[in-house]
């Protein structure tokens, strides 16, 4: 009889942050680094494990990105899109990753500084829910995105990954199947673009993620729409396909709160 040998499977986690979801793999001592095909193989969603984007779990000091902050923080947020593409930052990504490293006792309760490809990331526990310190969203100017031959004005923001920030009358008309058209001088690696709508404390998103597709949240995306709509320091809420975020921004830095869960453990053959 054929020895299905179990043991030489991947473990892996599944989780999510307001229906944005990720396959999680721990290698903390960056052993096995995966190739792009790997990653879209795993988040594929009818032959993988399914999943926005792919979190990989590894000590600051083992990664050549991450050593540098390897004083600071334990473990960094290697992460990637769906397509296997590499993205510097993510808002639901990195409560989700806190979460893991609380459930498998990597990290403390409390204050839980990670290393990102966008710098130093501290998430905290507030109740059921989790709180990032995003850094400052920074404003780049002006540009515009073409959806199905309509053009959207919009506002480049930077939260270490590139955002284009639209208002329009209401997202939920707009079909995010294809790709928003940008301009590829400005957004050379391309670009997340979201589509908004509301007063300025309270807006409605939704967004076409880079390296994905349309996904019901995007933390960056959040924390970038919700700049653009107070236009200062405030509070807004930001209700998204998949649930509602919260965003703070103050002089100095953005703050983004929301949930983050782990769903399921298991094994995976496709690494
Ligand atoms: N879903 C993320 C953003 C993931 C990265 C993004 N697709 C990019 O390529 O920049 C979030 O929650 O922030």
């Amino acid at each position: 009889m054929t020895d299905f040998a179990k043991g030489s499977a991947t473990a892996f986690s599944k989780g999510h942050g307001t229906g944005n979801d990720f396959v999680i793999l721990a290698d903390p001592d960056n052993a096995a680094p995966l190739t792009n095909w790997q990653i879209a193989d795993l988040c594929d969603r009818r032959s993988g494990i399914g999943g926005d984007g792919l979190l990989r779990v590894v000590r600051s000091a083992k990664h050549p990105e991450a050593v540098e902050l390897s004083s600071e923080a334990e473990w960094f947020m290697d992460y990637y899109n769906a397509d296997g593409s590499v993205a510097e930052m993510c808002g639901n990504g990195v409560r989700v990753f806190a979460r893991y490293l609380l459930e498998h006792d990597l990290a403390e309760p409390g204050d839980i500084p990670l290393a990102t490809r966008a710098g130093l990331r501290t998430v905290s526990c507030v109740g059921d829910e989790f709180r990032v310190d995003m850094g400052p969203a920074r404003f780049e100017g002006a540009s515009e995105a073409i959806v199905d031959g309509r053009r959207y004005a919009g506002t480049r923001v930077s939260m270490g990954n590139p955002h284009l920030v639209c208002r329009v009358d209401d997202p939920y008309t707009l079909d995010l199947h294809k790709v928003p058209a940008v301009d590829a001088q400005l957004f050379p690696t391309g670009v997340n673009v979201e589509f908004i709508t509301g007063p300025a404390n309270h807006i409605t998103m939704r967004v076409h993620e880079r390296g994905v597709g349309e996904t019901r949240s995007c933390g960056t995306g959040a924390v970038a729409a919700a700049a653009v709509a107070l236009g200062g320091v405030g509070t807004c809420t930001v209700d998204v396909p998949g649930g509602t975020l919260t965003v703070t921004v103050s002089t100095d830095t953005t703050t983004l709160t929301g949930p983050a869960v782990i769903v399921a453990e298991g094994h995976t053959n496709l690494v």
